[in-house]
């Protein structure tokens, strides 16, 4: 054993099966060792802080003071795997509820922020007040904000820069329309999504990228594994192009539409995608635990 490497010499992109050789099957989390033969691409399964597996729960705009207390209930009693970043959106009036009845074992994330600082923005909250109680993520560029409430790219990017500037995490919401899909632009479509972002990060440290296919969200209509897969490499080389090999490598890339307790296995062993963002199945404590423990078929496939 002589060298490590964050790379496949036989692709350009990172953390990718390598095509060449001999099927290795992961390279995400992974640092690869090169053996002493310089047979390439046997990968040690090494997972990096940065890549941790990571899932979210947005709850929408769903809820009652009892179900949800009934939910955090369930959540602090569920056993959960430990190497993975677990984080819940409730809606606003229950932020400050969740945030201190829930275990410190799961961050909080509110699905909305403000482009500054907070005054007089009626029916707005502001990255202050959410670090105030306790939120650690924002939610932002969520297409139910696009496509039903009408924020563009640029709006989006101000709320982003915003927030992290000021120390939020962002869950950075991308994903085409059904009709783009079929028109054959998901990856024009998701570039120019990630493009807005890129153009005012001020670091990628603190963001996730969450793909969501409009067309899954909501629906039951999950993307299969290798469409999910295809975008997250699309997504990943992007960076890699346009960012840099580390922002690339270490970003991670969650999936979300209709992820359930079923099917998260199996988009799970993918190995660019290394997280989910849940909308209907996250309102069920248990379902829920199974979603964030299928780090465990991912560790397999690895
Ligand atoms: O933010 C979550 C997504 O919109 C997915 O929602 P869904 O799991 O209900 O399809």
């Amino acid at each position: 054993m002589e060298m490590v490497a964050t790379s496949c010499p036989h692709f350009s992109g990172l953390r990718r099966s390598c095509p060449a050789v001999h099927n290795a099957p992961s390279h995400s989390f992974a640092q690869l060792r090169l053996s002493s033969s310089r047979k390439p691409c046997r990968p040690v399964v090494a997972m990096a802080a940065s890549g941790k597996f990571f899932v979210g729960g947005n709850w929408k705009c769903n809820g009652t003071k009892d179900s949800i207390t009934k939910l955090v209930a369930d959540l602090n009693s569920a056993k959960l795997e430990s190497d993975v970043d677990v984080v819940v959106s409730p809606p606003f009036v229950y932020l400050d509820m969740v945030s201190s009845s829930l275990t410190d074992r799961i961050e909080v994330s509110a699905q909305n922020s403000w482009i500054g600082k907070g005054g007089a923005f009626t029916g707005e909250i502001s990255v202050e007040q959410l670090k105030d109680i306790g939120c650690k993520w924002v939610i932002l560029g969520h297409s139910e904000r696009r496509h039903i409430i009408g924020e563009d790219d640029q709006f989006i990017g101000k709320k982003a820069a915003y927030a992290l500037n000021e120390g939020l995490g962002v869950i950075a919401c991308i994903g085409e329309l059904l009709e783009e899909r079929e028109a054959g632009k998901t990856f024009d479509v998701c570039f120019q999504q990630v493009k807005a972002f890129a153009d005012v990060v001020p670091s990628w440290d603190n963001v996730v990228i969450a793909y969501e296919p409009v067309w899954a969200i909501g629906t039951g209509k999950v993307a299969t594994p290798q469409q999910a897969q295809e975008v997250h490499v699309a997504v990943r080389d992007w960076l890699k192009k346009n960012i840099s090999e580390e922002v690339a490598s270490k970003t991670r890339i969650i999936y979300g539409g209709s992820v359930n307790g079923s099917n998260c296995g199996e988009l799970a062993k993918q190995e660019d995608i290394d997280g989910f963002l849940v909308g209907g199945a996250s309102l069920k404590g248990p379902e829920f635990a199974t979603i964030v423990n299928s780090v465990t078929a991912k560790k397999v496939a690895a």
